[in-house]
């Protein structure tokens, strides 16, 4: 069902040819985009039937942070959430356990929502910060003990540690090789390199790509990943964003459990990584931010930011009002 709905939009897509105008090519998009919804309806649209599912079960909620819980916007270091956002996150981390698994670094994402109800996970899920693993297949050596304010104990687990000190030497290398080409941002994520070329001219997108591809033959131990309009680079350690998914619910003592429910609202491919594994376990809800048909491993979808806004406060609601049943 789902190859022939892609098929069809891809198809009308095609009929079209490029000799439409503005208002038939809306239109086409719009057709698409129904289309799509048929497969990823609108977690908001169904969340009554979503919301009946998770009865008697214990909801987790993971969320991706770029382009889910902030608008895609130019300039990466301004890429702030808004009070009313970060309202609804606190409101759900109060109910829910709540995590953050963004491509940025730990520290950046944690300045960017300042809250202390949720978990952080971040460099694609590479640097997590929660409670201790209760399995002991997680190697300790990449394990370290930390303390919030209050004295509470929590575990940084980075499985990607041995690759730091070839991290920082690419850093240097990839500014100065892209250092002639205009618009491009080099950003430090800590266990990854995110190299943007949203500012750069379109006829120079394959020398970024070139530039980092050709710095890659001599690092064998890393590869990258396409985001919008960012190659990511990253070490080739078996770890994604779903082995955190996967490592946040063992530690919050759920990953056997029968009686969970994990929601993933994320943007982008490498938040495919973490539909992933929701498919396979085949007992959570993955939810996919996009105004436009992709393919994608997602079972829901929301539009925007402002719609993960509006799907975290009625979560909240129905988690308050639930609690409030439940205890009387
Ligand atoms: O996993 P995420 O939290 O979604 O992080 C993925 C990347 O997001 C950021 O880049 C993207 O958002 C920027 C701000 O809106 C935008 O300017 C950029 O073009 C996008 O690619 C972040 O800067 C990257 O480091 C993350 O890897």
């Amino acid at each position: 069902m789902r190859r022939i709905a892609s098929r069809l939009y891809d198809a009308m897509g095609k009929k079209q040819g490029s000799y439409e105008s503005e208002s038939m090519s809306k239109s086409r998009n719009d057709q698409n985009y129904t289309f799509w919804l048929r497969e990823h309806p609108s977690a908001l649209t169904s969340f009554v039937e979503m919301i009946h599912m998770a009865k008697g079960k214990q909801i987790i909620v993971f969320l991706d942070y770029d382009g889910t819980l902030s608008p895609i916007v130019s300039d990466p270091e301004r890429a702030f959430m808004s009070v009313q956002m970060r309202e609804a996150v606190r409101s759900v981390s109060k109910c829910f356990p709540t995590a953050i698994i963004s491509g940025r670094s730990r520290e950046k994402v944690h300045d960017f929502v300042k809250l202390n109800s949720v978990y952080y996970s971040g460099s694609h899920g590479m640097d997590t910060i929660g409670p201790a693993p209760k399995k002991n297949s997680y190697d300790k050596n990449y394990q370290k003990k930390t303390y919030d304010n209050e004295g509470n104990e929590f575990i940084v687990f980075q499985p990607a540690q041995d690759f730091l000190p070839a991290i920082k030497k690419m850093l240097t290398e990839v500014k100065e090789r892209t250092r002639k080409i205009p618009g491009v941002a080099i950003e430090d994520n800590r266990f990854c390199v995110s190299v943007h070329y949203r500012h750069v001219k379109e006829k120079d997108y394959e020398r970024v790509e070139e530039e980092v591809k050709l710095m890659l033959a001599n690092y064998p131990d890393f590869h990258f990943t396409r985001g919008k309009k960012v190659l990511e680079i990253r070490p080739s350690i078996e770890w994604n964003k779903g082995d955190a998914l996967k490592y946040l619910l063992e530690t919050l003592g759920f990953h056997d459990s029968g009686d969970v429910l994990p929601v993933y609202i994320g943007d982008d491919r490498t938040d495919e990584d973490a539909f992933k594994v929701l498919r396979e376990r085949g007992d959570g809800y993955p939810i996919i931010v996009s105004s436009a048909p992709k393919e994608t491993m997602a079972l829901y979808s929301l539009q925007s930011p402002s719609e993960v806004q509006t799907f975290l406060t009625r979560l909240s609601m129905w988690g308050i009002e639930n609690a409030a049943t439940t205890h009387r």
